[in-house]
């Protein structure tokens, strides 16, 4: 595992982190997911530091001022991402995350708002699943954790980690996390990882929505 924690390993450095998340906005607002500055992208340059897009910015018009060279262990730089703790906390407590992508993508925060009282999406008989690490098998049973919203991002933060921790091994835990009626945080080891995390869950997110207005 560990030679995959950091991007794509040795030789990578700030400008090619700075481009990853430049793609990630780009490719998220192409597809509708980022809309009025919403989202933020980050991926890991090393142990120790992360580039992460600063906050109030057109997520699809980045460019290379946008993005903040974040040392971990610092305080968070001025205006950074309103919701970089987030992603701070996830990069500590998981050393294999390379990339961390948040979307405003509309399945994802629709299904988050309706399955906010149950706490969790169950992903289960889709193909599609597969597309995430790990799963191999439509049968899978995959659970996306869903949070109450709150804007105080440090509690959030501390809600997800206690949530990740307490996992079973009956489930899958799925390589992100939604927030009531605000959106989807997916990640990876890698970005190229994380976009297909992204993809892939808000494409079940509406495949879900579809199936249940048709069952009972
Ligand atoms: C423009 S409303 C969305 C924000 O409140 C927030 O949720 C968001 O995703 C972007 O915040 P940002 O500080 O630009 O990283
Ligand atoms: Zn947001």
């Amino acid at each position: 595992m560990a030679t995959t924690v950091h991007l794509a390993g040795e030789g990578n450095d700030e400008a090619h982190a700075v481009a990853e998340v430049i793609a990630a906005g780009r490719r998220a607002s192409a597809r509708h997911w980022v809309p009025a500055t919403s989202g933020n992208f980050s991926a890991r340059i090393d142990a120790g530091r992360i580039a992460i897009t600063r906050s109030g910015v057109d997520k699809g018009a980045l460019l290379a001022a946008d993005i903040l060279i974040q040392p971990l262990d610092a305080p968070l730089l001025p205006r950074s991402s309103a919701e970089a703790p987030l992603h701070v906390a996830l990069y500590h407590q998981h050393p294999e995350i390379g990339a961390i992508f948040h979307v405003h993508s509309p399945a994802a925060t629709v299904i988050a708002r309706l399955a906010e009282a149950e706490g969790r999406v169950i992903l289960n008989g889709w193909e599609l699943q597969k597309a995430l690490a790990g799963v191999t098998t439509h049968e899978a049973r995959v659970e996306v954790p869903v949070f109450a919203n709150e804007q105080d991002t440090e509690t959030l933060a501390a809600r997800v980690d206690a949530r990740f921790a307490a996992f079973g091994a009956d489930v899958h835990a799925a390589p992100g996390y939604l927030l009531s009626g605000h959106g989807l945080y997916a990640w990876g080891r890698t970005p190229a990882e994380a976009a297909r995390h992204l993809e892939a869950l808000e494409a079940l997110f509406d495949f879900e929505l579809s199936y249940r207005r048709f069952t009972p």
